[in-house]
C-alpha cells in the first residue's frame, strides 16, 4: 500500500556508515519512475547483450549482498544498443530485496514496489580499460535493472540458490562457472526505461546509465527466503543478522528525464 511504500523509503539504512548524501549529487539513484512522466524516444535501440556463460568465475557475500563475478578481460560478455553508442563488459550481477515480499526493490514505478531487484553491471569498455576507471566517468557505466515477483519457481535461478548456503557468511566465496546470466531477463528486453543515475552503494558515483526492464521476472517465494537466509556479518561475528533491505533509499530526481523505449 502506499503507506507502507512510503514508510519503507523513507526508512534511513542502517547498514551504511558512508555518506547518505553525495555532495553536488544531482544524478542519484534510485528513483521512483513516474510513468506518465516518461518521454517515448523513438531513437532508443533495442539491448543487445550477448553473455558468455563460460566466463562465470565464482559467486561470493560482500556483505551487502551476493555478487555473481564475470571474467571482464575480454569482450566475451557484452551489453550494447539501447541508449548507448558503445559496448559495455559485464562484470557481476547481483539481487537487492526486502525482509518481506511487500518491498525490496531500489527503483519504484509509479511508486509501486517489488520484493526484488537484479542488478547486471556493465563498464565501457570502448573507453576504459577497468571496471575501477569506469566508475568515476559520467559514461563508464550500464546497468541492466529487472524487478522480480513472488510467483512461479525460476528454473534458472535455482541453480544460484543452491549455491547461496555455502556463501552464508559476509566474505565468502566458492567457485561458480557456467552459468548464462541471459536466463534472467525477461523475455522482453525491448520495453524498458533509461536515465542517467548512479550507483546505489557507496561510492555513489554518477556515472551510470540506467535500464530499467518494464516486464519483470517471476521467482518463488521459496526462493526469496533463501536470499534472506544470507548474513551481512562474518563467521567471526557474535551477532548474525541476515542480509534483508539492501537497497537504497530513494533519490531526487532534480529534473531529469526518464526515457522509455516503448509508447
Ligand atoms: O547497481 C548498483 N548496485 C549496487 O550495489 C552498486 C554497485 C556498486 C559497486 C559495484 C557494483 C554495483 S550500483
Ligand atoms: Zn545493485
Amino acid at each position: 500500500t502506499a503507506c507502507s511504500s512510503k514508510y519503507v523509503l523513507s526508512q534511513m539504512h542502517p547498514m551504511w556508515q558512508g555518506p547518505l548524501v553525495v555532495p553536488g549529487g544531482d544524478r542519484q539513484s534510485p528513483i521512483d519512475i513516474v510513468v506518465r512522466k516518461s518521454i517515448f524516444d523513438s531513437k532508443l535501440k533495442p539491448l543487445v547483450t550477448k553473455y558468455d556463460p563460460h566466463t562465470c568465475q565464482q559467486i561470493w557475500n560482500n556483505g551487502y549482498s551476493f555478487l555473481v563475478e564475470y571474467d571482464d578481460t575480454t569482450d566475451k560478455s557484452t551489453l550494447q544498443g539501447g541508449p548507448m553508442e558503445d559496448k559495455f563488459r559485464l562484470c557481476q550481477f547481483h539481487f537487492h530485496w526486502g525482509e518481506t515480499n511487500a518491498w525490496g526493490s531500489e527503483h519504484t514505478v509509479d511508486k509501486k514496489l517489488f520484493p526484488a531487484e537484479l542488478h547486471l553491471v556493465h563498464w565501457n569498455s570502448d573507453k576504459y580499460s577497468l571496471f575501477e576507471e569506469a566508475v568515476m566517468e559520467d559514461n563508464g557505466l550500464a546497468v541492466i535493472g529487472v524487478f522480480l515477483k513472488v510467483g512461479k519457481r525460476h528454473e534458472g535461478l535455482q541453480k544460484l540458490v543452491d549455491a547461496l548456503p555455502a556463501i552464508r557468511h559476509k566474505d565468502s566465496v566458492v567457485e561458480f562457472n557456467r552459468f548464462d546470466p541471459g536466463c534472467l531477463l525477461p523475455t522482453n528486453t525491448d520495453d524498458y526505461w533509461t536515465y542517467h543515475g548512479s550507483l546505489t552503494t557507496p561510492p555513489l558515483t554518477e556515472s551510470v546509465t540506467w535500464l530499467i526492464m518494464k516486464q519483470h521476472i517471476e521467482v518463488s517465494h521459496e526462493q526469496l527466503a533463501v536470499f534472506r537466509s544470507l548474513l551481512f556479518t562474518s563467521a567471526e561475528e557474535d551477532m548474525q543478522k541476515s542480509m534483508v533491505n539492501n537497497f537504497r533509499v530513494q533519490q531526487p530526481l532534480r529534473g531529469r528525464a526518464v526515457r522509455s523505449s516503448f509508447s
